[in-house]
């Protein structure tokens, strides 16, 4: 059997604050196959975006570095590469050639004074080592792909003169430019309207499907998980607390922070027949807490409406609740 695309166990990643390290994210394990799309989901600072830029290798210069754990890629050449231990010109070439980026922000990728076409081009010429003009052909291709109309004139135009959903498709195709075998997608419909959104979330999967591409997908939205991907790893306070196939995961939560996030999305008609009611829609009491204060045990436990003495009293392992669903929560069973 192929190995897994990529393969993380044991990621801690820290911060150097006043003098101090701050684990952003710990204990992390985390495995993707090929043609597997893994959500991450989470609050707001519970380590997604770490997660993320931990295997590209892009934490913040200086305060941010990997401090355990391994990250494992499978290449286009059917090679496995362990990312922790490279030099920063190694990794700048696994990057390009093997692990393709979307952001939520397609102007964050996409470079103002380019046009759209030099720029899907110029990884292709540097990284596959294609002549100009077979890269110029190579990004209209690109764009007919990621089903932008007029591939040939779009190639020629700059950003500002494309829509934000063109945008976002104009930097899939240049994220998917030198064939990645990983595609990390943080929020990249987050800042789209909902027509949008879907039709990007279709654009990867259709895209997936041909390429057999593996795909971590960074969101807060459960609804868009539920849509996208095949297993989910929920994230709190920088540990992964539940994971699992999309479909267990969500019709039976064997952890009551995932719970609690179910309970908080709003259904249709649910929304109005509870403002009828004058009824809140259900949150999580209490707040994240700081990573520099993380309570003693369980981090979810001073909001946890099911916490024992025993949940504060050392971090709970990840429990096997079946043969594919993972909890660390020491009362998985009584949910
Ligand atoms: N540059 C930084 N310096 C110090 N701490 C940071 C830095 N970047 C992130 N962190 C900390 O790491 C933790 C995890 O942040 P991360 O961005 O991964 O969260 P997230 O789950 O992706 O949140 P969001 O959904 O808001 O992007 C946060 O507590 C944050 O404060």
């Amino acid at each position: 059997m192929d190995a897994p695309i990529l393969s993380i166990s044991g990621l801690r990643a820290v911060f150097r604050i006043a003098g101090r390290d701050i684990a952003a994210v710990q204990d992390v394990d985390l495995v993707i196959g090929s043609g597997e799309t893994v959500a991450l989901v989470g609050e707001s600072g519970s380590g997604k975006s770490v997660t993320s830029l931990s295997i590209i290798g892009l934490l913040p210069k200086k305060i941010g570095r990997i401090a355990e754990g391994s990250i494992a890629l499978r290449r286009r050449d059917g090679t496995v590469t362990e990312l922790t231990g490279l030099d920063p010109e190694s990794l700048r070439k696994v990057r390009g050639n093997d692990i393709g980026m979307v952001f939520q922000e397609p102007m964050t990728s996409l470079n103002p004074v380019y046009s759209i076409g030099e720029q899907i081009a110029e990884p292709i010429r540097i990284h596959l080592g294609r002549s100009h003009r077979d890269a110029a052909t190579d990004a209209v291709r690109l764009l007919a792909q990621v089903g932008i109309p007029d591939p040939d004139r779009r190639a020629r135009q700059y950003p500002h003169e494309l829509s934000g959903g063109m945008r976002q498709r104009a930097t899939i195709a240049m994220a998917l430019s030198c064939d990645p075998t990983l595609l990390i997608a943080d929020e990249p419909t987050t800042a789209l309207d909902v027509t949008i959104q879907a039709q990007i979330l279709d654009l990867l999967a259709a895209l997936q499907a041909q390429r057999g591409m593996g795909i971590l997908f960074v969101t807060h939205n459960l609804g868009v998980v539920a849509e996208i991907a095949n297993r989910v790893a929920v994230m709190y306070a920088g540990r992964i607390v539940e994971s699992g196939p999309v479909s267990e995961v969500f019709t039976r939560p064997r952890h009551p922070y995932t719970a609690g996030l179910m309970r908080s999305v709003p259904r249709l008609g649910q929304a109005t027949t509870l403002k009828a009611a004058g009824t809140p829609l259900p949150t999580i009491a209490g707040n994240v807490p700081s990573l520099a204060l993380l309570p003693k045990g369980c981090s979810f436990a001073p909001r946890c409406v099911l916490a024992v003495d025993a949940c504060r009293t050392a971090v709970p392992p990840l429990f096997a609740a079946t043969s594919t669903q993972q909890s660390r929560c020491l009362r998985w069973e009584d949910l």
